[in-house]
């Protein structure tokens, strides 16, 4: 049994669910969008850029990784910027190997042109609708709302996915920095969503610990968890490997709780140390409902391709724990029951069947 290249791996459907828009943008846009609107940028030339955002992102910490995104969000603030970052984003994912994907970002950061919150979901959608249609329905895209937990528009931008639920809006989600801003905050916007049998995802335990995966599961009702890497605080192993699982941790693994992983993304803002270190080991070993994801395409360097291969790398992986990722992936998507089915029994399966077949 050969362990799987990259070249396979990218050739490979690959499910991703936790991917910002503000987060995967091709530098060389960056570069020629900043020039239309005289946003200065640290460095000019897309080479350099792309470098910039990874080594500035490479921080160690969450609140300075959100920094960069300073640069991001200041060039997305028009109808024609949205659209552009919207398709290129789905081509890039098309490239990837990507069949499903559900991409966020937080539509009240991008208001400073004029745009009203209608409008910036509307021009999104616009850019996903046409790369999707260009790439002849080998992908299917959905966009997420996030809400800035700093900020105070999460029931606003609740409504906003509400309302856009049968236009290509799959769910809600809140980002930013977490500690000092715990999901409770936004009780309101979770509890409305729940009455509305709406779908959302918290980003928690990334950049604080056990107490925040435990407000977005059990005071919010998220459905999955952003990250949730810090649920490794509530498992122990012993000297001899025995495994005991605390209270939260075992909740989270027998209701299936998806925990929405994004390696590279950890290691830059400290959550994880290495990715041999990485807790997606453990936790996929026990097999909690694990998926992988790129979190910021840019910030990160990287891929669903990548983040997949450096798995593999550093834990061995083959084609069967790749299509687990996959279709756990699928099973957690925002999507209704009968099209996940379909992607996954008429799309992945056949593919890793083939690929397994020849490994
Ligand atoms: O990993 C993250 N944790 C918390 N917030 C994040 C992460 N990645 C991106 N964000 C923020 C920065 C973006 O501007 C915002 C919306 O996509 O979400
Ligand atoms: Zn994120």
């Amino acid at each position: 049994m050969t362990q799987p290249t990259l070249e396979e791996v990218r050739r490979a459907p690959k499910v991703v669910l936790h991917d910002h828009l503000d987060g995967g943008l091709r530098p060389a846009t960056v570069v020629e969008l900043a020039r239309e609107v005289g946003h200065q940028l640290p460095v000019d030339d897309a080479e350099s850029l792309g470098r910039w955002f990874a080594e500035a992102a490479d921080s160690g910490s969450l609140e300075r990784y959100l920094e960069t995104f300073d640069h991001t969000v200041a060039v997305m603030q028009t109808h024609d910027a949205l659209v552009r970052v919207a398709r290129e984003f789905v081509e890039d994912l098309v490239a990837d190997g990507v069949v499903y994907a559900e991409v966020r970002y937080a539509p009240e950061q991008h208001v400073q042109g004029g745009l009203s919150l209608d409008e910036v979901v509307a021009a999104v959608q616009e850019g996903f609708d046409a790369g999707v249609e260009a790439a002849g329905g080998r992908i299917v895209v959905r966009q997420l709302l996030t809400a800035m937990r700093h900020q105070a528009r999460s029931m606003e931008i609740a409504e906003l996915a509400v309302a856009w639920r049968d236009r290509g809006v799959a769910g809600f989600d809140i980002a930013g920095a977490e500690a000092g801003y715990p999901p409770t905050r936004h009780l309101d916007a979770f509890e409305y969503l729940q009455r509305e049998n709406s779908h959302f995802t918290i980003h928690a335990g990334e950049a604080f610990g056990l107490p925040s995966i435990w407000q977005a599961i059990q005071w919010c009702g998220a459905d999955r968890l952003g990250h949730g890497v810090r649920i490794i605080d509530d498992i122990t192993v012993d000297a001899d490997g025995q495994v005991t699982l605390g209270r939260l941790a075992a909740y989270v693994r027998d209701k299936r709780i998806p925990l929405e992983m994004c390696p590279s993304s950890n290691i830059q803002t400290g959550a994880a140390e290495s990715i041999s270190t990485h807790p997606i080991g453990l936790l996929t070993e026990l097999r909690f409902r694990v998926t992988v994801n790129t979190d910021n395409r840019l910030m990160s360097g990287t891929s669903m391709t990548q983040e997949m291969a450096l798995l593999v790398e550093a834990f061995g992986y083959g084609w069967e724990d790749l299509r687990w990722f996959t279709i756990n992936a699928m099973k957690s998507a925002f999507l209704p029951f009968d099209e996940r089915l379909a992607i996954i029994d008429e799309v992945i399966k056949p593919a890793y069947a083939k690929l397994i077949d020849q490994s």
